[in-house]
């Protein structure tokens, strides 16, 4: 404490094993990071490679087999009300309308949704009037931009996003990102998002984590240099294309060549 920044997240030697037909696999071993209040980060790394279980163990959806994971004070064993998150899928309830759902997680949590936030969240995600429709009248990317303020409704101080654009065209996609990087500058929640995209990772982070597979480690940080805000035009620069281009490498040769895998025989 004291400092100019204070560390919003601080994971120590998270570890996870899941007992699999095939054996133990190791999805975390011995993970460590300490996120500072504020700051975006994503986290990158070939399929499997313990992302998704990092993320959801940070959610308090996933119990560690070792190791800590810090919200402040608090220690996070479930859903901590400081920690909002989003999904690859908006998964919005048919049946209820947008406002509803909106304020589904803060009934859950027995509480009256602050809907003079949910109105001017609303209206910043371009969605204003759109509280009373159905989720079926929505396009994919309007039925994102909803979840985007059920994950921000109650305030979170961490956003997590779960490869929340994947599912995405690209354009709408470029669009979502640069939205998203506009309301973290207002904002300025701690963010973590996992993407198979890593440009996505780049264009939005602060820094990147590489992860490596089996058992899935972080192998390396990355300091994203570029100012903000980030035109997207920035994608199309020689600077960023190089770094997306050094982090691809680095993933793709952290793939065991064929034959060599563990399970292989
Ligand atoms: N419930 C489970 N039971 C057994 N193994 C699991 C379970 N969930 C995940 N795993 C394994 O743990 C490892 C990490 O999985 P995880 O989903 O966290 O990786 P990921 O990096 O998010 O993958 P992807 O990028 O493909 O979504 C994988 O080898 C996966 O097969």
């Amino acid at each position: 404490m004291g400092g100019h920044t204070h560390e919003a997240l601080r994971i120590s030697g998270a570890t996870k094993t899941y007992a699999a037909h095939s054996g133990v696999v190791h999805a975390l071993q011995d993970v460590d990071m300490i996120v500072e209040a504020g700051e975006f980060i994503s986290v990158v790394g070939p399929s499997g490679c313990g992302k998704t279980t990092l993320l959801w163990s940070i959610a308090g959806l996933h119990q560690l087999s070792g190791g800590r994971i810090h919200l402040g004070e608090d220690e996070i064993k479930q859903p901590h009300p400081s920690i909002g998150m989003m999904f690859q899928e908006a998964n919005l309830l048919p049946w209820r309308t947008i406002e509803q759902n909106i304020s589904l997680p803060s009934e859950l949590r027995r509480i009256r949704p602050d809907r003079d936030r949910v109105e001017a969240l609303l209206e910043r995600v371009g969605l204003g009037g759109f509280g009373e429709k159905m989720p079926r009248e929505l396009s994919g990317g309007m039925q994102q931009r909803a979840s985007i303020v059920r994950a921000l409704a109650s305030n979170p101080d961490v956003l997590l996003m779960d490869e929340p654009f994947g599912a995405l065209d690209a354009f709408t996609r470029d669009e979502m990102n640069k939205l998203v990087e506009e309301i973290w500058l207002e904002a300025r929640k701690t963010v973590i998002l996992i993407t198979h995209s890593i440009a996505e990772a780049v264009f939005l982070s602060d820094k990147v984590y590489v992860m490596s597979a089996r058992p899935g480690r972080i192998s390396r940080v990355v300091d994203v240099p570029f100012e903000r805000p980030r035109p997207l035009e920035l994608m199309e620069t020689r600077e960023f294309f190089d770094l997306v281009n050094d982090i691809k490498s680095d993933i793709k040769h952290q793939v065991p060549p064929a034959g060599r895998t563990t399970s292989a025989r």
